[in-house]
């Protein structure tokens, strides 16, 4: 019988302290701290017991009566109380409490564990085993260190003290806690600490479980929202959907069209990109243009064409008036095409025959059907491509419309159109200097875009339109590329069926196309161009061809557009005659029915306001509408004056007369009187004095004119006292109107010479034509303008160089019958003609200068 002690209680609450066990322990209660100071005092041993009740200060009764006896160790006193260690030495049973003012004391006897019988019993040996196991997995599920849990649990290796040390350890209510304390049996401790620590283990597996399942459905719940979030902000992003749906229908729109095979490569590599590429980025925008333009490009849509010349004529009749030459032109030119046309198809159509008839029988042999169809699909295919290659041979020369505006080139250009039942397209290159205008800029470039070519091509529909390139002479050079020489690609029927847009960066064809150009000035379009075209003149109209297409096509037009066309409004011949020739001055009829349009107006306006309008309108009426004349063309001067030529110029506008004065006044230092200067044939210095925004060309048609005039001043019959040291003023009115050109050398020679020798000219002559000087007169351009611009200022003697007589025949009949024309090759025949010596003036003395 082990010895009894006597002990002061550390009553323990909420806690069961083992045996083998050391835990740190708070003490509060006055009663216990006087306890733990008394054991200080002494052993530093105590009685630790677990109450059975939560109070302060418990009884005898509320404290269990088994416990352990504890060593104090380190202490720690602290304001309210102490920290102790306290280790658990060995069980005791309570024999007495002794309560007392200080504090509890017991009698208590050391109690020995009860070891089992064999303990290398297998079966006791499994289940040591085995609680350590677990133990250590409780320990591991706990997350306690691994290092940690081994140095505490390989620490003890009898099995009793390694249940006492796991059930300190273990988390169980005080009462359970406590029985382990009292069971004595040491394998009946194992049994119940290894079924605590499965329940704990399997407990704390649970709650990870749970927690898992838990953080798994959360995560899982959140992930899937995440994700979903995301794909909402991609599609956004991508505007997938739509971008999905604007693919596909991209695709199939451009599916249905028969692209040649780079086209529809390139087609295929921009649908993969914007397929790949963000619906609202930069990247899309660009390719999704380029994709809708080659969608809508002819690549195969062509009208039929209507050969049919008569036909065609009658179209070109019904919508222009007069213009027979260029009427002839264009049917003839029509006429060609289809002719060559026809030849090269007949061709073709040898070339197949043979080639199918050489090349079958063989074939045939071998896979009879298949090698047919085969065969007969390459043959059509290689007559396809030959036939249009033929149409395209068939083409010729580009077109020239030449002439001043407002004469019908561009509205013949329409009627071809009409007449062939093709669509028609205009690309206006006045202007164009850059040759990414005419052939578009590259992809690469913001904003870019195709040329006019293609642009025309798109706007027409169909591969073969009519394609009017309005004026080609107005195409500038720039640093970035000369756009006509893109545009000599574009005329060349060897190339043409090939051209590529920068833009498009495929071969497109326009081998089909009727290429129609237009110019004002032919001398400004480059060479090489100009020798790709066939040029058709385009002359201005005379009064009367203006009045017809005013009564025939604008009036009409005019009357219907301002909303009279129900109205009996009649314009007088007069009324026609007066706004011809007082309200327009151009060789076109685009004035004209500007003014036509604007009594349409002010009819209308009248009629609105209800005012009484009389349906006739005549000259007078005329006047009312539209105010005083504005147009004051120059007339055939009244008589014969000394230094006035009548010369004739000619604008886009049209052609005119205009006036050469000269003027001579004798130099300061007049050699005169002293008899004949150094100076040609009497003249001693020679000063020229030039007026009137006079061009380069025309200054030095000035010079050559006062030159021959005094080398030849005595065959001229130039007075000698009129000779000497002179200065020659010329000069030409109409200041406002800028002059240039050498066709006023006849007129500047002969108003010299008038004013020189005092003869004067005649003013019912109008003159035109290039000098030498030697006095020889060369040929120059625009002689129908200047001649039906002389015919309408009254003219009625016309002096022309010999080298333009054929261009009569330009002149319409009714002006010519009212003309005289003259011919001449030298500057004596025209003078013959021009001065009038029947008026010889008295030889005045000549002013002197200053
Ligand atoms: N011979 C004509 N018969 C009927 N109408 C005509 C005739 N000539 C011109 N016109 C009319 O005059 C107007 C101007 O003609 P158009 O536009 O064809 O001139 P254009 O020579 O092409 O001038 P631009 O060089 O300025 O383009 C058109 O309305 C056209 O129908």
């Amino acid at each position: 019988m082990a010895e009894r002690m006597t002990l002061p209680v550390l009553p323990l609450r909420g806690t069961v302290i083992f045996p083998g066990v050391t835990v740190p322990i708070g003490v509060g209660r006055p009663g216990t701290l006087r306890a733990i100071e008394a054991a200080i005092k002494e052993d530093r041993l105590v009685f630790a017991v677990a109450q059975r009740e939560n109070v302060d200060e418990p009884a005898p009764e509320q404290l269990y009566t088994m416990g352990v006896v504890g060593r104090i160790g380190q202490v720690q006193r602290g304001l309210g109380g102490v920290q102790l260690l306290l280790q658990g030495e060995g069980r005791a049973a309570v024999l007495h409490y002794h309560p007392a003012d200080e504090y509890l004391t017991v009698d208590a006897v050391p109690i020995e564990q009860m070891q089992p019988i064999n303990q290398d019993d297998p079966a006791f040996a499994a289940l040591y085993r085995e609680t350590r196991e677990r133990a250590m997995e409780l320990g591991e599920k706990r997350g306690l260190p691994d290092e940690v849990l081994h140095q505490v649990l390989d620490s003890v290796t009898d099995p009793g003290p390694f249940a006492d040390l796991v059930s300190g350890y273990v988390e169980l209510p005080v009462s359970e806690k406590q029985a382990l304390l009292e069971t004595l049996g040491v394998e009946e401790r194992l049994r119940r600490v290894l079924i605590h620590v499965q329940r704990q283990i399997g407990l704390l597996t649970a709650q990870a479980e749970i927690k898992s399942q838990v953080q798994e459905e959360l995560g899982e719940r959140q992930r899937e929202m995440f994700l979903r979030e995301q794909l909402k902000a991609i599609q956004k992003e991508l505007g997938e959907d739509d971008q999905n749906r604007e693919v596909t229908q991209l695709r199939e729109k451009l599916g249905k069209l028969e692209l040649p095979r780079e086209a529809r490569q390139e087609v295929e590599r921009e649908l993969g990109r914007l397929e790949r590429s963000g619906r609202e980025s930069m990247e899309a925008q660009v390719i999704r243009t380029y994709l809708e333009w080659v969608a809508e490009l002819p690549w195969n849509a062509r009208s039929d064409d209507q050969l049919d010349l008569t036909h065609a004529g009658e179209v070109l009749d019904e919508d222009h008036y007069g213009l027979k030459d260029v009427k002839d032109r264009v049917l003839e030119f029509l006429a060609v095409r289809q002719l060559r046309a026809k030849q090269l198809a007949e061709e073709v159509e040898k070339s197949g025959e043979c080639s199918a008839a050489g090349l079958k029988p063989e074939k045939d042999t071998a896979t009879p059907n298949l090698a047919g169809a085969a065969d007969a699909e390459k043959d059509k295919a290689i007559t396809d491509s030959k036939e249009a290659k033929a149409r395209a041979m068939a083409k010729g020369p580009i077109l020239l419309f030449v002439g001043p505006p407002g004469v019908g080139k561009t509205s013949i250009a329409k009627s071809i159109a009409r007449s062939l039942g093709r669509k028609y397209v205009r690309a206006a290159l006045g202007g164009v200097r850059d040759e990414a205008d005419i052939r578009g800029h590259r992809r690469t470039y913001v904003g870019a875009m195709p040329g006019r070519i293609i642009q025309g091509m798109k706007q027409a529909g169909t591969k073969n339109p009519v394609f009017l390139l309005d004026e080609v002479d107005k195409l500038g050079v720039s640093y970035q590329g000369d756009p006509s020489s893109a545009l000599l690609e574009v005329l060349d029927p060897a190339q043409n069926d090939s051209f590529t847009d920068h833009y498009l960066n495929v071969p497109f064809d326009l081998s089909e196309v009727l290429f129609i150009a237009t110019a004002n000035f032919p001398q400004n379009i480059p060479g090489p161009l100009l020798d790709r075209m066939e040029v058709v003149d385009f002359a201005g109209y005379t009064e009367r061809e203006k009045a017809e297409i005013a009564k025939k096509y604008l009036i009409p037009r005019q009357l219907e557009d301002s909303g009279l066309k129900d109205r009996t409004i009649k314009l007088t011949d007069d009324a026609v005659a007066a706004i011809v020739g007082q309200y327009t001055r151009e060789s076109g009829v685009r004035q004209l029915e500007r003014q036509i349009g604007a009594v349409a107006r002010k009819v209308a306006r009248r009629i609105a306001a209800g005012e009484r309008v009389a349906t006739t309108i005549g000259a007078e009426e005329v006047r009312d509408l539209l105010g005083r004349p504005r147009v004051h063309p120059e007339h055939a001067g009244e008589a014969s004056e000394v230094g006035v030529a009548t010369g004739m110029y000619y604008t886009p506008a049209g052609g005119d007369i205009m006036f050469v004065e000269a003027a001579v006044r004798r130099l300061p230092s007049s050699p005169s009187k002293d008899g004949p200067a150094a100076l040609g044939d009497g003249f001693g210095s020679l000063a020229l004095i030039l007026t009137g925004q006079l061009g380069d060309v025309m200054k030095e048609s000035a010079r050559a004119a006062l030159t021959y005039a005094a080398t030849h001043a005595r065959s001229l019959k130039v007075p000698d006292e009129r000779l000497g040291s002179v200065e020659v003023h010329v000069h030409v009115p109409a200041g406002a109107v800028p002059k240039d050109g050498p066709s006023a050398g006849v007129a500047m020679a002969t108003a010299i010479i008038s004013a020189m020798s005092g003869i004067p000219v005649r003013s019912d002559v109008a003159m035109t034509g290039e000098i030498t000087l030697r006095g020889r007169v060369l040929p120059i351009g625009g002689v129908k303008e200047k001649v039906l611009g002389a015919h309408r200022a009254g003219i009625k003697h016309i002096i022309l160089p010999a080298q333009n007589e054929a261009d009569l025949e330009d002149i319409p009949e009714d002006v010519q019958s009212a003309l005289e024309f003259h011919f001449v090759s030298n500057l004596d025949e025209a003078f013959a003609l021009t001065l009038d010596r029947k008026e010889p003036k008295p030889a005045e003395e000549l002013q002197p200068v200053g």
